[in-house]
């Protein structure tokens, strides 16, 4: 499946056991070209749980695209009007939206230094990360968030001028992230549109990264750059990321699509 062009690899494991190796991860990933694998596994009060690995074979708490294509399988094999998905990050929620679209109710952001994790208390608004000459840096100061896993978000004035294969993973694995960090790189548009392409943290550049156009968006409007509710345009697609005030959550909305099945 893929949302937006983020690309996953998704087994039902209800019925058939599956806990593959790190090796195993990445010769799937390899293989169909994921970003991502994901297992359907039951859980004891919630439609399903998404267990979810990077494609260097790292389990990781959250997946914010995978959790819209995963709701896109449960609503439609449940007609429900809307599914419960636990992952090891938090409870999210997933609806139908107009024109064919998923929605997935992300939660609150976590705006903690340690809830990040870093390494060392810092002013998440903009971190103490430098990449290049230290007189004049590429990159600096990135504004930081969890949405269940690290983001760290550079506001850039013109996004494909950066080599991000080449700066993406000296960010990812920076001594101030602990547990590595996803990587944003954003070029806000207007207040109601940002162009963002990430580094994704134990996978590299994706299409798309749902929790990093949700970091995106909480980072751009805590600094008052745009609104609460914005288009993220990223190369496979666009999300709509709508930060509600009435209850701090955070409500993706974006494209999902099957593209095949098949037997491993
Ligand atoms: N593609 C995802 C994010 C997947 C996990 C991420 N690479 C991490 O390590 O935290 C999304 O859509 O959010």
């Amino acid at each position: 499946m893929n949302g937006a062009g983020n690309a996953f690899a998704v087994f039902d494991a209800r019925s058939t056991p599956f806990a593959p190796t790190a090796d195993q991860v990445r010769q799937i990933a390899a293989d169909l070209q994921a970003d991502q694998v994901i297992a359907l596994e039951r859980d004891a009060t919630k439609d399903v749980f998404m267990r979810i690995w990077n494609s260097d074979g790292g389990e990781v708490a959250a997946c914010g695209n995978g959790a819209r294509a995963v709701a896109h399988l449960i609503l439609e094999e449940t007609g429900k009007p809307m599914v419960t998905i636990q992952t090891e990050a938090d409870m999210l929620k997933g609806f139908k939206a107009d024109g064919g679209l998923v929605t997935v109710d992300m939660g609150s952001p976590l705006m903690g230094w340690e809830d990040i994790p870093l390494a060392e208390k810092m002013d998440v608004r903009g971190v103490d990360v430098k990449v290049g000459p230290m007189d004049n840096p590429t990159l600096s100061r990135p504004a930081v968030v969890s949405m269940g896993n690290p983001h760290a978000v550079f506001f850039v004035k013109d996004v494909d001028a950066y080599d991000i294969p080449a700066l993406g993973p000296l960010v990812e694995w920076h001594p101030l992230f602990p547990e590595g960090t996803n990587v944003g790189f954003a070029q806000v548009i207007d207040k109601e549109t940002i162009r963002l392409r990430v580094w994704e943290r134990g996978a590299g550049l994706t299409k798309a990264c749902g929790t990093g156009a949700c970091a995106a968006l909480v980072c751009a409007a805590r600094a008052k750059l745009t609104g609460r509710k914005a288009r993220l345009v990223l190369d496979g697609g666009t999300l709509i990321i709508d930060w509600r005030e009435s209850d701090d959550h955070v409500y993706m909305t974006g494209p999902v699509e099957m593209e095949f099945e098949t037997v491993i």
